[in-house]
C-alpha cells in the first residue's frame, strides 16, 4: 500500500499524518509544539517539523508529501536563501497602520478587493512587507524573495536549492495581498508598492501539480493554506461551511466564483481544488477558551461543564472576546470587555458561558458576512482544537441557528495536505474519495437569537490597548 504524508504547520504546533494513499486510513502521526509569539524564527518550525516527523516514524517509506500551514506569515529571504528576520505571523498586528496607508495609496478598500479579492488588514503579507520597508529599511533592502510558512517548509524539504525553486499554491498565494484570484497571477506592482522593490515569489502550482521531490525522493505537492487544506479534507462542496476554532476563528465556504468584499469582512481567497474560499477570520478563538479556563482555575473539561451549567445568555453577562485586538471586524488595538455584570451573574458558570458565547457570536457575525456575499449556507462543520469542547459543540447550533456537524476529532489540515499528496500521486483528475465528513456527529439545538442580540448591543463597547 503506497503511503502519503500531510503536514500542518499551524500557529501553535507542527502535526504530521501518514495515511494509506488509496483508502485514506491513518497509519501513523506525530506532533511538536511551536514557540509562542507573533514574530517567530522559521527555524523553529523546521525543528518542530523534524520532531513531528520523527514521532510519526519518519517519512522514508512515504511516496508523496504536502505541507499545509498557517497563512500570511512573512518569511523574507536574502539572496543566499537565509531568513532576513523573524517571520511576522498572521496574528501580529504591528502592520495595521501600513494596511491603512496601502488602502489609501491604491484608491480605497474596494480597489483592493477588486485587485486581489481582499482589503488589506494587518494579517495579510502585503502589509507586513510595507511595515518592513518603513520600520526596518535595511532588512527590506536585503529581501530577495518572499515566501509563506508552507512554501518555506516545502522548499526546505526539497533541499532549498535556489530561490527560483520556491513553490506555492493558489490558496496561500491568495492570502498574500499581491496575487489576484480573478487573473490567477501575481500583482507585482502591489508587491513593489509595499516592499519598495521587486522580489522572487514562489511559482504557483496547480492543485495537484508536483513541483519538486524531497531530499528522500518523495513527490512534494504544492501544499495549501490551512483553511483550504481543511476544506479539502472535509470534502466541502457548495452549501457547506467550515467553522474552525484554532488560534484563529475561521468561517469559510467553497465558492465557484471569486468574491470581492469592499467592507473587508470577507477575504476572497482561492481553495485547494481550483475553486474559491471566501473566508472571515478572527484573531480570538481557542485562546479565549484557554484564557477563560485560566481565569477560572479549571481545565478545558471544567470550563465546558461550567458553561453548560449556566443558562443561555448567561443572564446578561456578555464577553466581547477581542483579547488579541481583532481582525474581523478590523480593530487591531481593541481589548476584550465584559458587559452586563450584576450580582446575579457573577459566578464561574456565567463567566464560562459568556466566554463560549462571545467567541461563537464573533464567528456567527463572520457567517453573516459570508451570507451577505451570496454564499449558500446549508451545512456547517466544526473543526479545530476548540471543537473538542463539549460546551462549544452544544452551544454552537443555538448561536449559529443551524445544525452543527462535528467530524471525528482529528487533524483536518494535515489530512487535507495528505489527501492532496495522494491526489498528485494518483495522477487522477479528482482527489481520492476519502471521506471525513461522513463520520460527523450532528448537534442540534433551538436558535437563541437573543444571545446574538445582546452581544451585538455591546460589541462596539470595547477597550483600547494602551500605547
Ligand atoms: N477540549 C478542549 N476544549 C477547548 N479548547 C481546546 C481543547 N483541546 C484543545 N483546545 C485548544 O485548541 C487550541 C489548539 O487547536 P489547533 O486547532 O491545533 O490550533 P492552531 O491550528 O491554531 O495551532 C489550543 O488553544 C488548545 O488549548
Ligand atoms: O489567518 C488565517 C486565515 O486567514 C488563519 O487561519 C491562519 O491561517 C492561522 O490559523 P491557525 O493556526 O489558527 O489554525
Amino acid at each position: 500500500m503506497p503511503l502519503v504524508a500531510g503536514v500542518d504547520s499551524s500557529t501553535q504546533s507542527s502535526k504530521v499524518v501518514v495515511r494509506d494513499a488509496e483508502t485514506g486510513a491513518l497509519v501513523r502521526s506525530g506532533r511538536a509544539a511551536h514557540p509562542d509569539g507573533t514574530s517567530v524564527d522559521p527555524r523553529h518550525w523546521w525543528d518542530a517539523l523534524q520532531s513531528a516527523i520523527q514521532e510519526a516514524g519518519g517519512l522514508d517509506d512515504v511516496e508523496a508529501v504536502s505541507v499545509g500551514g498557517q497563512q500570511h506569515g512573512m518569511v523574507a529571504l536574502d539572496a543566499s536563501g537565509e531568513v532576513v528576520r523573524d517571520a511576522l505571523l498572521w496574528n501580529d498586528t504591528r502592520s495595521a497602520g501600513a494596511a491603512l496607508d496601502l488602502i489609501d495609496e491604491l484608491g480605497g478598500p474596494q480597489a483592493w478587493a477588486d485587485a486581489v479579492g481582499s482589503v488589506p488588514v494587518a494579517s495579510l503579507t502585503v502589509t507586513k512587507l510595507r511595515w518592513l520597508r518603513d520600520a526596518e529599511p535595511d532588512n527590506a533592502a536585503r529581501v530577495a524573495a518572499v515566501a509563506l510558512p508552507h512554501d518555506w517548509l516545502t522548499w526546505r524539504l526539497s533541499g532549498a536549492a535556489g530561490l527560483d525553486t520556491l513553490v506555492t499554491d493558489r490558496s496561500d498565494a491568495s492570502g498574500t495581498g499581491y496575487w489576484s484570484p480573478v487573473d490567477e497571477g501575481y500583482r507585482r506592482d502591489l508587491l513593489e508598492l509595499a516592499l519598495g522593490h521587486d522580489a522572487q515569489l514562489p511559482r504557483v502550482l496547480g492543485p495537484s501539480e508536483s513541483g519538486l521531490r524531497s531530499s528522500a525522493g518523495a513527490l512534494l505537492g504544492p501544499g495549501a493554506g490551512d483553511n483550504a487544506a481543511a476544506a479539502l479534507a472535509l470534502g466541502l462542496g457548495p452549501g457547506d461551511v467550515a467553522v474552525s476554532i484554532g488560534t484563529s476563528g475561521v468561517v469559510s465556504a467553497i465558492s465557484s466564483a471569486p468574491t470581492a468584499d469592499g467592507s473587508g469582512l470577507v477575504t476572497g481567497f482561492a481553495d485547494a481544488t481550483g475553486a474559491f474560499l471566501p473566508l472571515a477570520c478572527t484573531l480570538n478563538a481557542s485562546r479565549v477558551l484557554d484564557a477563560a479556563a485560566r481565569m477560572l482555575g479549571v481545565d478545558h473539561a471544567g470550563l465546558s461543564s461550567l458553561a453548560l451549567s449556566a443558562p443561555a445568555g448567561a443572564e446578561g453577562l456578555v464577553l466581547v472576546p477581542y483579547l488579541e485586538g481583532e481582525r474581523t471586524p478590523n480593530k487591531p488595538d481593541a481589548t476584550g470587555a465584559l458587559h452586563g455584570i450584576r450580582l446575579a451573574n457573577t459566578t464561574p458558570a456565567h463567566l464560562a458561558r459568556a466566554a463560549v458565547e462571545g467567541m461563537l457570536c464573533a464567528l456567527a457575525d463572520g457567517l453573516d458576512a459570508l451570507k451577505a456575499q451570496g454564499v449558500d449556507v446549508r451545512r456547517l462543520f466544526l473543526v479545530g482544537g476548540g471543537a473538542q469542547s463539549q460546551a462549544v459543540r452544544e452551544i454552537a447550533p443555538s448561536v449559529f441557528g443551524l445544525p452543527v456537524h462535528v467530524p471525528t476529532p482529528g487533524e483536518y489540515v494535515a489530512d487535507g495536505a495528505a489527501r492532496q499528496a495522494a491526489w498528485l500521486l494518483s495522477g487522477a483528475a479528482e482527489p481520492p474519495a476519502w471521506s471525513a465528513a461522513a463520520a460527523a456527529e450532528v448537534h442540534e439545538a433551538p436558535a437563541t437569537p437573543e444571545v446574538r442580540e445582546q452581544y451585538a448591543a455591546v460589541r462596539e463597547l470595547t477597550g483600547v490597548r494602551p500605547a
